[in-house]
């Protein structure tokens, strides 16, 4: 792997807006989506192999994972071989995961992953765009009664140091956040890429 290699770990709680950064970049910088695989039920819209691998208990338990989590009752995993299949034809890659599946990502790919943790001042107003995204009401309320939900409001100490701060009350305000964090990414990935060209 190069060290101008670069996974975009995309974290928060839920409604924070993960996929829509992650729709962001893919649509403005091509950067891929790492799939993952759940076994809740999908939403309406949402597609398999699209939006993730959706998969029963059984098939769930066969795969291979870097990591899994329980969220909100359901379960979802990554794996390594997702993750090197995408990096052999993309250098900038990106994932959305809970808070705890981004500090495993960060504890074993430390000089790979970067995280953009979303957040917003006012958390009362995520009920009201998880119900306009369409969400079932009882999965909302179960959701926003959840322990993990709670947990992604704040970021971990763990990670703190790789981590830049997207708010996102406002999406104008955020997709520049998001623009910056680029600029300052490209930058430091190009220095990155020369230090294994020499390194040849
Ligand atoms: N650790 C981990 N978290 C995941 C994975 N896939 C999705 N998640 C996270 O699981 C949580 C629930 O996802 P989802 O049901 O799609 O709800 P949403 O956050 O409201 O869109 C979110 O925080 C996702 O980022 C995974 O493979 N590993
Ligand atoms: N700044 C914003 N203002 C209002 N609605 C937003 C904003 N950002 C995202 N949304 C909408 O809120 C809902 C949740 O966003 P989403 O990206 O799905 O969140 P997450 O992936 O973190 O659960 C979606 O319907 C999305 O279009």
């Amino acid at each position: 792997m190069k060290a101008a290699h670069k996974l975009i770990v995309i974290t928060g709680a839920t409604g924070t807006g993960k996929t829509t950064v992650s729709g962001y970049l893919r649509d403005n910088y091509r950067i891929h989506r790492v799939m993952t695989h759940t076994t809740r039920p999908a939403r309406t819209g949402e597609k398999n192999g699209v939006d993730y691998y959706f998969e029963t208990p059984a098939s769930f338990a066969t795969k291979h994972f870097i990591e899994k989590v329980t969220y909100a009752g359901y379960e979802y995993g990554s794996s390594h071989e997702s993750l090197e299949k995408n990096w052999t034809k993309h250098p900038f890659l990106s994932i959305v995961l809970d808070t705890k599946g981004a500090i495993t990502y960060v504890r074993e790919l430390p000089k790979e992953v970067v995280v953009l943790f979303l957040t917003i001042d006012n958390p009362t107003v995520l009920k009201d765009r998880l119900l306009s995204r369409g969400d079932d009401p009882a999965m909302v309320a179960a959701r926003l009664k959840s322990p993990e939900y709670k947990r992604d409001l704040t970021l971990p100490n763990e990670l703190k140091p790789f981590a830049t701060v997207i708010k996102n009350d406002s999406w104008d305000e955020a997709r520049e956040q998001v623009d910056q964090f680029m600029k300052t990414l490209a930058l430091k990935s190009c220095v990155l890429a020369r230090i294994d060209l020499e390194q040849k």
